[in-house]
């Protein structure tokens, strides 16, 4: 699992170890890993390094130090540097000494024509708002590959917002700590890592990885049968939008060894897809279940209203999607047949979580952490607000963020998936926000291998879970 911190925080940690640094230290550190980077880039985009030209796009602050510093270690490297200084006379002194004693020199923007890679230190930590007019100009002349300083320059650093100009970088070098931008912004690229020894605790936000999604995903027992590994309910789908009811059951059939109770008018097309499911007519018959989950395709009329009220009824955690978060939006005291202590995990996209949260009084604003956290904390329910990073913010303010790769999973019937994996998953006895990241962890992954380069299609989803699935259990048996 990593941390992620705000800048603030990091801030505060900097100024801790660089007390006790001698002057410059740290800024070498991070710019030698911003120079090996280069350098690597360098190497798989033109196959050398020696000899290619590099461009520092080089702003007033230490960003732009940890630049200049980054192009003197790769003049040792044979590179030939130039540096373009938005502010010439607030240039980092030391660092541009070193840059123009190893060789490098200063040039202009007409130097980006034949660089082979740019270096983008125009801002860092420091960082408000989108590019000046200087910088975005400079930015915009750039065809080659860029690799940027701690983060792109113009993107948000606790928000990963983008207001106006922004740096689109191939690679981001980022130093002391993980921030929001480096996994709320796809501006980022590859993100890489440098270590500056910094002491920090209790992060803003917390992303999991393959381990820990493996180590979590539930996976059969010697002394399991279908009922000990969790029953999932899924009340889904209508006359209209059978499909949806199809999709959520097959993911939740997928996700687990439990067993899976379906209960809704698409009972038919379910058992016909889905022959291990039980399928009844409503959620009264279904049967014992250790979760529910509700809304994929359900519309929005009287008696999808009473499904939802049943559900919430029903006593266990409960996942609420689609037409049963436009349900709640629409009618708060659907609210009342919960009981508060039962786990509830919304899943909206934006729209539907605007529906819920402004009259609540919470925006979904350019922070999306802060804005799912937020609604998480006024209805005591785990929010996972889907989206390029997908955001699962439990009511008691811990968050985690799990941030897509690719964008194939931006299909119809998509959500669906993601409902049915989280449902199964809270079943299998998974507090909600770990169901959530789980969930959104996998349904990336099945995204991808069901992609493969080209777009897909939720079924295809559901179909690529095994794999996806099998791809972070292995370390289960490492
Ligand atoms: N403090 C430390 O311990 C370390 C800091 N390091 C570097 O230092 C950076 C932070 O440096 P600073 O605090 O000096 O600040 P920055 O370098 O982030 O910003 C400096 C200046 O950029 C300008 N600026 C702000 N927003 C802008 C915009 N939208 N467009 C154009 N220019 C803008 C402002 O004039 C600001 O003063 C980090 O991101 C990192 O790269 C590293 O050297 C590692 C060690
Ligand atoms: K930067």
């Amino acid at each position: 699992m990593r941390g992620v911190w705000t800048t603030a925080r990091v801030r505060e940690a900097e100024d801790k170890v660089l007390a006790r640094t001698p002057e410059g230290a740290l800024m070498r550190r991070a710019a030698h890993g911003v120079a090996l980077h280069t350098m690597r880039l360098l190497r798989s985009t033109t196959g050398a390094v020696a000899g290619r030209r590099v461009v520092l796009l080089v702003g007033a602050g230490n960003n732009g130090g940890d630049a200049l510093w980054a192009g003197a270690f790769l003049r040792k490297r044979s590179v030939g540097v130039t540096a373009v200084l938005l502010a010439p006379e607030r240039a980092h002194a030391e660092g541009l000494e070193a840059l123009l004693w190893a060789g490098g020199r200063i040039g202009t923007a007409e130097d980006l024509d034949s660089a082979h890679v740019v270096v983008d230190g125009i801002v860092g930590l420091s960082a408000r708002g989108s590019l000046r007019p200087d910088a975005a100009a400079l930015v915009s002349r750039v065809r080659a590959p860029i690799v940027a300083v701690d983060l792109p320059s113009g993107v948000d650093p606790d928000t990963g917002a983008v207001d106006g100009p922004a740096v689109d970088a191939q690679v981001t070098v980022t130093f002391g700590a993980l921030k929001p931008v480096h996994f709320l912004s796809p501006r980022c690229g590859e993100v890489h890592f440098v270590d500056l020894g910094l002491d920090l605790a209790d992060p803003d936000f917390e992303v999991f990885d393959t381990e820990d999604v493996g180590r979590a995903w539930p996976l059969p027992g010697p002394s399991d049968d279908k009922f000990t590994q969790g029953v999932v309910g899924i009340a889904a789908g209508s006359t209209t939008y059978p499909g949806a009811a199809v999709l959520s059951v097959g993911a939740a059939v997928r996700a687990t060894s439990g067993m899976t109770r379906y209960a809704g008018p698409a009972a038919d097309e379910v058992r016909q897809r889905w022959p291990e499911v039980v399928a009844t007519g409503s959620v009264e018959d279904a049967g014992r279940v250790q979760a529910w989950v509700v809304g994929p395709g359900l519309g929005t009329g009287k008696a999808s209203r009473d499904v939802v009220a049943s559900v919430l009824g029903a006593g266990v955690p409960t996942v609420v999607d689609a037409d049963g978060i436009t349900l709640l939006a629409e009618h708060p005291t659907l609210w009342d047949a919960r009981d508060p202590e039962v786990p509830v995990l919304l899943t909206p996209h934006d729209r539907e979580f605007a529906r819920v949260a402004e009259p609540l009084g919470v925006d979904l604003g350019a922070d999306r952490v802060a804005a799912a956290r937020a609604l998480a904390a006024k209805l005591n329910a785990t929010v996972l607000l889907k989206g390029h990073a997908t955001v699962i913010a439990a009511p008691d303010g811990r968050v985690a963020v799990n941030a897509a790769r690719s964008h194939w999973l931006a299909t119809a019937g998509s959500g669906d998936v993601l409902s049915g994996l989280s449902g199964a998953l809270l079943a299998a006895g998974l507090e909600p926000r770990l169901a959530g990241a789980c969930a959104a962890f996998v349904h990336v992954r099945a995204g991808e291998l069901a992609a493969s380069g080209a777009p897909t299609s939720a079924s295809a989803i559901v179909d690529a879970l095994p794999d996806a699935i099998r791809g972070v259990s292995r370390f289960r048996h490492a």
